[in-house]
């Protein structure tokens, strides 16, 4: 692991340039060193290539991205952009009434059956959005069930039998989607949602190549292939989500700030869930952590499959820890600017995902053969604190995250 990180910090006096809070790595804390004003609002943990400290610290200079970071930075450039256009020409945004009471009923009927998925496998989430209005909250969901479905060409029973071309048929299907003329029902839902918000559809085609990922590769060389994969399965949920979302009309942060940030919180949970996952990948044959930062600590494939808690492991988990909390703390700054109403499910989802880290530290370091989960009172209080951070004021937010 590098030895220093730039994290991106939206400004919340509204600002003409982006901050970033230069981070660095000194034996195992990270240490708040300066701040710098940066062109980029892009530097998200770009550790891996930043391990001269002196690139990263010369002000004069545009922090480096790798090209992955740069390849996901211009999406969610363009879907900052096309919100900010769609709330620009609010006014002529006027949809004709064309929809039938039978077309209306069905789509209803669709959107309450993406509620019931919703609620069936993420029930936390699902509750969440129940304070959202009704509007978000059917949107949300509909974005929710397309991801569980492209997940399950993977991930499901039918897994075995997915090849490259059933992932490029799913694909058409996305494009009908947008393009107004939906498959089924859950598909017509979405194609309402995506026709009331403005969503782009490339984070949409890039969970896909997520999924293309998946069946080709099961080893990542280093921190910027696996970021890349990161970004495709789960970065992605947050860009497809803050659309919906909404920003807080008391925000003053830049909008593709608030969209990193929703990229950081997706990042971090699959880093998260890739640290927990470590045996039961390995033993599917999979390996998600970066090869060459497993070789710095003398680790190899054949150690990972081995599952022993070594003094090495520990040392090299501490470090992955240490990144992934990275983006939890760029993402955190993101929360606050949300709508007040989308702000407790994120809250939540992050606190509580985040503790799955702990978790892991808590078992020692093993991951091979102890599954990290949050206990159901830990749970509980979790729950409550996010509602306590969604609803004070965004200033003091951020000092309790800190907390
Ligand atoms: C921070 C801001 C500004 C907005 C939030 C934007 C959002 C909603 C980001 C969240 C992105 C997200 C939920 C990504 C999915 C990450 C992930 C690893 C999910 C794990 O799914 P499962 O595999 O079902 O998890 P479990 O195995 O833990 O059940």
């Amino acid at each position: 692991m590098p030895a220093a990180a730039l994290v991106w910090v939206p400004n919340a006096a509204g600002p003409t340039q982006p901050e970033f809070k230069y981070l660095e790595v000194r034996g195992t804390f990270w240490v708040k060193q300066k701040k710098l004003k940066c062109r980029s609002a892009n530097a998200m943990a770009t550790s891996h290539i930043h391990t001269d400290t002196s690139i990263v610290m010369n002000p004069s200079q545009k922090p480096m991205l790798s090209s992955s970071e740069q390849r996901v930075y211009d999406v969610v450039l363009k879907q900052a952009a096309m919100v900010k256009e769609k709330k620009e020409n609010v006014s002529l945004d006027v949809k004709p009434e064309i929809a039938s009471p039978s077309t209306i009923d069905l789509l209803n009927e669709a959107y309450q059956r993406c509620g019931e998925v919703c609620a069936e496998y993420a029930k936390t989430f699902y509750l969440g959005t129940l304070l959202m209005t009704p509007e978000r909250r059917k949107a949300i969901w509909a974005i929710y069930v397309w991801c569980r479905r492209t997940d399950e060409l993977v991930d499901g029973p039918n897994a075995t039998h997915i090849t490259p071309a059933a992932l490029d048929r799913w694909e058409r299907r996305l494009e009908e989607v947008f393009d107004s003329r939906p498959y089924d029902m859950l598909d017509a839902a979405l194609s309402d949602t995506v026709s009331n918000f403005p969503v782009d559809i490339q984070p949409f085609r890039d969970m896909i190549e997520g999924m293309r990922m998946d069946l080709r590769k099961s080893r990542y060389m280093n921190f910027d292939e696996l970021y890349l994969y990161c970004y495709y399965v789960a970065g992605t949920v947050g860009l497809m989500s803050v659309p919906v979302m909404g920003i807080s009309p008391d925000s003053n942060a830049r909008t593709e700030n608030v969209y990193s940030a929703a990229l950081a919180l997706g990042i971090a949970n699959q880093l998260t869930n890739i640290l927990r996952d470590v045996g039961e990948d390995a033993r599917r044959g999979r390996i998600y952590l970066p090869q060459d930062e497993l070789a710095q600590f003398g680790l190899s494939d054949e150690d990972v499959f081995a599952g022993q808690v070594t003094d090495r492991w520990r040392a090299f988990m501490k470090d992955q820890i240490k990144r992934a909390r990275v983006f939890f703390g760029a993402a955190e700054e993101g929360v606050t600017e949300l709508d007040k109403a989308s702000r407790w499910p994120v809250w939540a989802s992050l606190i509580l995902y985040r503790q799955i880290l702990d978790a892991i530290e808590a078992n020692d370091y093993n991951n091979f053969s102890k599954r990290a989960y949050v206990g159901k009172v830990k749970k509980f209080l979790s729950l409550s604190t996010a509602y306590t951070r969604a609803y004070l004021h965004p200033k003091n937010i951020s000092n309790l995250a800190r907390a």
